[in-house]
């Protein structure tokens, strides 16, 4: 499997407080990844280095072989904008939009027109069951809700990468079972990898690889 993501020795600090040590990491193409762990392990701010949001203190982060601290702000701006999608713990969505817009906003921002772009967000937003919002303003649904918009968010533009922090933390386990279900179809149809922190063991166990973040240093686990 190709290699799209590799991080190697990596280390993370804020100040004084170490968050990341010599941590080492493969993503393949297609593969979806759990990462579990207690909190302030270091999950978020993993996601954080591997996505190009937050620059290592030590080692480094290749993108298909290219280092992300070779790219400059405007090369960099442009892969999280293309290659990655996002959704974050406290990823907000534009609250004067509606679901739709919000969930169009990369197709928008890749230069897509407005009505292929809406057309093509109201399928995704189909999927995770979000039909009936479309024309909803995001501050008028809840919270489970717009969850599952910023799932549809990420992965509308179809990226090489989704890096999702909790995605199915605020959702029943329907619901959670349909964010999953997507990003497996995506992973299996388009070879869109996936990286997510998750606490709910039932979610992990259906991902291709397991890890274990703890004080910093991440442990593959063995398959079961
Ligand atoms: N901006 C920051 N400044 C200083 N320390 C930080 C900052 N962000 C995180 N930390 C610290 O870094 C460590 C790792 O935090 P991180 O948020 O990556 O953990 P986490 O495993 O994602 O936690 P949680 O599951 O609670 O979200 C923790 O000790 C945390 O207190």
């Amino acid at each position: 499997m190709h290699a799209i993501l590799r991080a190697t020795d990596v280390e993370l600090f804020y100040g004084s407080q170490r968050a990341l040590c010599g941590v080492d990491f493969t993503l393949g193409a297609g593969e979806v990844c759990a990462i579990t762990g207690s909190s302030g392990s270091g999950k978020s701010s993993l996601l954080y280095c591997l996505a190009g949001v937050l620059a290592p203190t030590r080692g480094e982060i290749l993108l298909d072989g290219v280092p992300l601290h070779s790219l400059d702000d405007d090369e960099l701006s442009t892969v999280r904008r293309e290659r990655f999608g996002f959704v974050f713990q406290y990823g907000e969505l534009l609250p004067e939009l509606t679901v739709e817009e919000n969930a169009a906003l990369p197709l928008r921002l890749a230069g897509r027109r407005k009505t292929k772009a809406l057309e093509v967000a109201g399928e995704v937003l189909g999927r995770l069951g979000l039909a009936e919002l479309r024309q909803r303003r995001t501050s008028q649904i809840s919270g489970g809700q717009s969850q599952r918009v910023a799932v549809a968010r990420a992965l509308v533009h179809r990226p090489d990468v989704i890096f999702a922090d909790e995605p199915t933390g605020a959702l029943d386990s329907a619901n959670a079972e349909a964010v999953l279900e997507e990003f497996l179809t995506l992973a299996r149809s388009q070879g869109t990898a996936v990286v997510m922190v998750t606490h709910d063991a039932s979610v992990a166990a259906r991902a291709d690889s397991q890890y274990m973040m703890a004080d910093g240093s991440l442990a593959r686990r063995a398959a079961v």
